[in-house]
């Protein structure tokens, strides 16, 4: 990944620049010709997102908290990610105010995921949260049962475990021989009506930075967009991995040599 991806230089703090009308203010929040500025971040990785199948359809959503302007930036909803612009975007303040909205003859609203993105912000702290409709994570929810496991894979070294390291203040990270685990909750008929489980899923798997939606999709989020990105294609990665490990038989948290006890001839 690129080095840029760990920090985002927003513009200068909103109010050392020029306010005109209501319309020109909020253009300031969406408007910057930095690629890493989060309205432009959510843009480009949404069509990266969408070429990955991961948001097809419209499905999925994204949402970054900048940590310059504290401003919340937050997909629209039912509008083909891939196509999205930055004055698409709604963009939230601290006192859950929106200072900018797309133009009203779009008819947008904002996506029916905000309540359970604001969630992980609330309760993760969360810099970013990814939502995809990763055919991986619709599979593995058919396969495992409440929870999803993997373990002696080194892409499980991407994950962290939730502890911090008392001498440098940083995330420490699970080990290779390990097992991750990721919750899966049951899906509902609307995005907002699985705010019960999120807060339930998180107050059981305070470590998690996951949570996966039976036969919907996958909600991951980390510290920074750099770090949530880091952690969707990781846990993707081992997603596949363990379907492509059920077809051939081996159990995903499979021993390291025992595998050919399990391969079908
Ligand atoms: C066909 S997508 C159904 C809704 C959904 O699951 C999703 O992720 C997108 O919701 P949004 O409101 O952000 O469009
Ligand atoms: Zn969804």
């Amino acid at each position: 990944m690129s080095k840029q991806f760990t920090t985002i230089n927003a513009k200068p703090p909103l109010q050392h620049q020029m306010h005109t009308t209501d319309h020109h203010v909020a253009e300031l929040h969406v408007d910057s010709n930095d690629s890493i500025h989060p309205a432009n971040l959510i843009c480009s990785l949404s069509r990266q997102f969408y070429n990955n199948n991961w948001c097809t359809g419209t499905g999925g959503g994204l949402s970054i908290k900048d940590p310059q302007s504290r401003l919340t930036y937050f997909t629209p909803s039912g509008v083909q990610k891939e196509l999205m612009t930055p004055s698409d975007l709604y963009v939230r303040n601290e006192d859950g105010e929106y200072v900018n909205k797309p133009l009203v003859s779009k008819n947008y609203k904002p996506s029916a995921c905000t309540p359970l993105f604001s969630i992980c912000y609330e309760a993760k702290n969360a810099g970013a949260v990814i939502h995809t409709h990763s055919q991986n994570a619709v599979i593995c929810s058919m396969i495992f049962g409440d929870e999803f496991q993997i373990s002696n894979i080194e892409q499980i070294k991407a994950i962290p475990n939730g502890e911090v390291d008392p001498n440098t203040g940083k995330l420490k990270y699970l080990q290779n021989f390990d097992t991750l685990v990721i919750p899966i909750i049951d899906n509902m008929p609307h995005e907002d009506e699985l705010q019960d489980s999120f807060h339930e899923i998180l107050r059981s798997y305070p470590n998690t930075v996951a949570i996966i939606v039976r036969r919907h999709g996958i909600f991951v989020w980390g510290d920074s967009i750099a770090k949530a990105k880091i952690h969707n294609e990781a846990i993707d990665y081992l997603m596949e991995l363990a379907i492509k490990m059920h077809k051939l038989g081996i159990p995903s948290t499979c021993p390291i040599g025992d595998e050919k006890k399990y391969l079908k001839n």
